[in-house]
């Protein structure tokens, strides 16, 4: 019997055959912007007579197949099925009985369509003197640099050797390098612990390192290591916290990447090797949120992992919850709700913009229709997920009886791939045993089927404190209730002081849900706050958005420039769209903008802007 559930956004035969080491040998070559190569996985039948394995694949070019490491095997590209891309079937020599363990090795060469890499010139790079590559495999781009089972059910340990004539960074341990007499140096790595192939990652490029601790360090292009270094000076204490609350750390090294401008996200839980944003070195420690974040997926996500990505929320959700735990054991808990309230706003955000009664609202959505995973990334399985859990812990008496709940979650699942039925069956089986029929009975008063499966907004809206918020809520008030005065002299530079940069982005997130403002208030406000002078980048998101609701001309500019400086879709995204509905030349602009710059951004961002934009 399998009792392996499909995975829609896999083609591989997960039911006759796992994975259980995947060893790369790759040569990186940066002017035909290729790894040159092959994979040697190995592998184990999972039932009696299997003759075929077939792989992900995508935009690869395979040579050959070889088993026992000279026999070669026949093997088929199919056709591409979109963003799941080309099964690859390769015959075996035989039929295999159930628990046999072979080996093959796949010679092949990745082509410059691979849509998890972004190869950057070097007018790309801080430094301007050399080229730079990154990956980004989450969720289903691994097949564009391996053929693999890229399916996070099945979970394997990894190795590497890597030539280039760069530093090479992945997410494993670093056992040491060999220059090569041929040209360029060889990096080896070796991943102990059991991933899926969506945390394999690799970036190579002038990279420097600052040690924080005897398991953490930071790596940039030289010119930023200092300051990142300075940004993160508490990464450790983070780490320690993050145990505190869990589990020790596994992982043994905990160090973290700022990659170039381009890099699509705020942050990527790349074991060993967090993958971040350089807009999160703002200069005043204000995005250490994200380092918490992906610090909290050591755990949840890299430990206790979705099998499939409907099910991405018990990897977010999980994350957000403990991010927020570690924040307000270290910063209190109005800090915790804080952020929080401005999750709530992201997560209403996200369901506007699908239309409530979108199924990509849902929880856990029906991925069966073999769409791209990447057209489902939103806000909804962090903050559901994560309002889920709140509700939850609340429900069965608090952090007291829920905590220890979670711990325990993560070591009965550790190093296993899981559902949501998984997650709450487990739930039901630890309060039944630990705290008895009251606590079942206060579980049995959830709406769970209109928390995972119904689409639109929460079931139950949440209160958290909002201690810190309200001072925001009370100038944006202020604000609504002048915008139509000539004269704004009551208003002062004043209002703002000491509020923090999540003090801030509450105030403009409260003003950007009221209706649009006249020209002449926004230009108030910018003068008074100096919002367009601001260099936090979640202050000029937030600023900009506003002002583009009221089709604010002045502000398209400085739009231009943000979304063509850096491409972390949290923030490009969101500009691109309100751009193209402002008023006057808004979306002649954005679609020029977004043409003239499509190579600036890593290919995942690139394709969602097009069918953003109507132009994919
Ligand atoms: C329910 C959703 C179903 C499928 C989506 C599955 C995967 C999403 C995939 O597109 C990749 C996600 C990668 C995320 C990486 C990092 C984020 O946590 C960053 C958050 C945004 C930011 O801060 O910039
Ligand atoms: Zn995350």
């Amino acid at each position: 019997m399998c009792v392996r559930p499909v995975d829609h956004s896999s083609l591989a035969n997960l039911d006759e055959v796992t994975t259980t080491h995947l060893h790369l040998d790759w040569t990186i070559c940066f002017t035909k912007k290729v790894f040159d190569g092959s994979v040697t996985l190995d592998l184990l039948t999972l039932k009696d007579n299997v003759t075929k394995v077939v792989l992900d694949a995508s935009y690869l070019d395979i040579k050959k197949v070889l088993y026992l490491n000279d026999q070669e095997l026949k093997f088929k590209v199919g056709e591409r099925r979109g963003a799941l891309g080309s099964p690859v079937t390769i015959d075996l020599p035989e039929p295999f009985a159930n628990s046999t363990s072979f080996q093959i090795k796949i010679v092949y060469t990745t082509t410059p369509e691979c849509t998890a890499v972004q190869y950057l010139t070097p007018e790309q790079t801080l430094g301007g003197k050399h080229p730079f590559l990154f990956s980004q495999c989450e969720a289903i781009h691994a097949r564009s640099f391996v053929p693999c089972q890229d399916s996070p059910a099945v979970k394997l340990t990894y190795s590497a050797n890597v030539t280039s004539p760069l530093p090479v960074v992945m997410s494993a341990l670093d056992r040491g390098s060999r220059r090569e007499p041929t040209g360029g140096v060889t990096y080896t790595f070796h991943q102990p612990i059991k991933i899926p192939t969506y945390l394999i990652c690799i970036a190579s490029g002038n990279i420097a390192s600052r040690e924080l601790s005897d398991r953490c360090k930071v790596l940039a292009e030289p010119e930023m290591v200092d300051a990142v270094a300075w940004e993160f000076e508490d990464t450790d204490k983070f780490l320690s916290t993050a145990e505190g609350v869990l589990t020790p750390y596994e992982w043994h090294r905990y160090d973290i990447l700022i990659l170039p401008p381009s890099y699509p996200y705020g942050g990527m839980e790349n074991p060993c090797l967090t993958f971040a944003t350089p807009t999160l070195i703002a200069g005043d420690r204000s995005s250490i949120n994200v380092v918490i974040h992906e610090i909290s997926h050591s755990w949840m996500g890299n430990l206790v992992t979705t099998k499939t990505w409907e099910h991405f929320w018990l990897n977010e959700g999980h994350t957000k919850f403990i991010e927020r735990k570690v924040l307000g054991r270290l910063y209190g808990q109005p800090t915790a709700d804080l952020d929080a309230i401005i999750g709530l706003k992201a997560l209403r955000e996200s369901i506007n913009q699908y239309g409530e009664n979108s199924p990509a609202t849902v929880l856990q959505p029906d991925l069966s229709g073999g769409g791209d995973p990447d057209d489902f990334f939103s806000s909804v399985p962090y903050e559901k997920g994560f309002n889920m859990l709140h509700f939850v812990e609340e429900t069965v008496g608090g952090p007291a009886i829920f905590e220890p709940f979670v711990t325990s979650y993560v070591q009965e699942f550790a190093g296993k791939s899981i559902t949501t039925q998984d997650w709450k069956d487990y739930l039901y089986r630890y309060m039944e045993e630990h705290h008895g029929q009251d606590v079942i009975n206060r579980l049995n008063t959830i709406d769970f089927d209109a928390w995972i499966h119904q689409p639109g907004h929460l079931p139950v809206a949440p209160s958290f404190d909002t201690s810190l918020a309200d001072a925001s809520y009370a100038l944006a008030d202020r604000w609504n209730a002048a915008r139509h005065q000539a004269d704004f002299s009551a208003f002062s530079p004043k209002d703002v002081d000491g509020f923090t940069t999540a003090q801030l982005v509450v105030h403009l997130e409260r003003i950007s849900d009221q209706e649009a403002y006249p020209y002449e208030a926004l230009a108030a406000m910018d003068q008074l706050y100096g919002w367009s002078q601001r260099k936090s980048p979640e202050i000029k998101f937030r600023w900009q958005m506003v002002t583009l609701k009221a089709s604010y001309e002045p502000i398209y500019p400085a739009v231009v420039s943000f979304v063509t400086e850096q491409g972390r879709m949290k923030y490009v995204r969101p500009l691109y769209r309100s751009l193209a509905k402002a008023k006057g030349d808004g979306q002649a602009l954005a679609r020029s903008t977004y043409l003239a710059h499509r190579s600036f951004y890593h290919p995942i961002c690139a394709q969602l802007l097009a069918k953003d934009l109507g132009l994919a």
